[in-house]
């Protein structure tokens, strides 16, 4: 369970507070698929990077089972993320020179595991459909399949949540409805809890939950 308790995010220029973040209460459980909508500026970037602790708060927790995050030492934080958090953004963010295989395979670069990395990548390849693409560059991609190859990447070393800021943005309808059912089966069939970040209102009314943001506060949480 993830628990967000007084969440408040604050920016600090030429004399003038900008709050971001309000006063933010909510429980999310690796059960659910939850979508997060919102106008342009709402805070829901801001939301999803403190929980993925890439952004930290002004002031309140974010607990993964009970573990405050923001008390884990510097060293530590980037092994905690490793272990339980998969993010994927609108950009693909994959790495130009190296294939699609080699993109997979880089959260584990320098890493020991106790799982066969080869094994685990050619699982993966087969799961999101990628098989006969190994070998190519992202150049050499549609973006349904640089950004299949980005969900496969976050999933490398079995996550518990995947963070997804706006995956379908790039897509087109069709390309964006297969990454939500991608992800809709590994909430569902892997018991990995996601947390999506999407204008599509038609996307959103598909997930167990929306949370709706404005100016930086919760102003509805609708249960399907
Ligand atoms: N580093 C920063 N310094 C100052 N203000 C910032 C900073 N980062 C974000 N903001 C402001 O915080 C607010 C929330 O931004 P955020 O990216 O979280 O919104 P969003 O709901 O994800 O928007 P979008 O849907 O356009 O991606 C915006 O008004 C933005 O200008």
């Amino acid at each position: 369970m993830i628990h967000i308790q007084n969440l408040e995010k604050s920016y600090y220029g030429d004399g003038v507070v900008t709050k971001v973040l309000d006063n933010v209460n909510l429980k999310f459980e690796r059960k659910d698929f939850t979508t997060i909508v919102g106008p342009s500026g709402s805070g829901k970037s801001t939301l999803l990077n403190i929980m993925g602790t890439l952004d930290s708060p002004t002031n309140g927790k974010v607990l993964y089972n009970e573990e405050d995050i923001f008390t884990i030492k510097n060293n530590k934080l980037a092994d905690f993320r490793f272990q339980h958090i998969g993010f994927v953004f609108q950009q693909f963010q994959l790495l130009p020179t190296l294939t699609a295989m080699e993109n997979i395979l880089a959260p584990l670069f320098a890493r020991k595991t106790t799982f066969s990395k080869q094994e685990r990548v050619e699982e993966l390849l087969e799961l999101l459909g990628l098989g006969d693409k190994k070998n190519s560059l992202p150049s050499q991609l549609s973006g349904g399949q640089q950004q299949r190859v980005a969900i496969a990447r976050a999933l490398v070393n079995s996550p518990k949540w995947i963070l997804a800021d706006e995956p379908t943005g790039n897509l087109d309808q069709k390309n964006g409805e297969i990454i939500f059912e991608i992800l809709q089966k590994l909430n569902k069939e892997q018991g990995c809890g996601i947390i999506l970040i999407t204008h599509d209102d038609t996307l959103a009314k598909k997930s167990d939950r929306t949370i709706y943001l404005t100016d930086g506060k919760v102003v509805d949480d609708v249960r399907r």
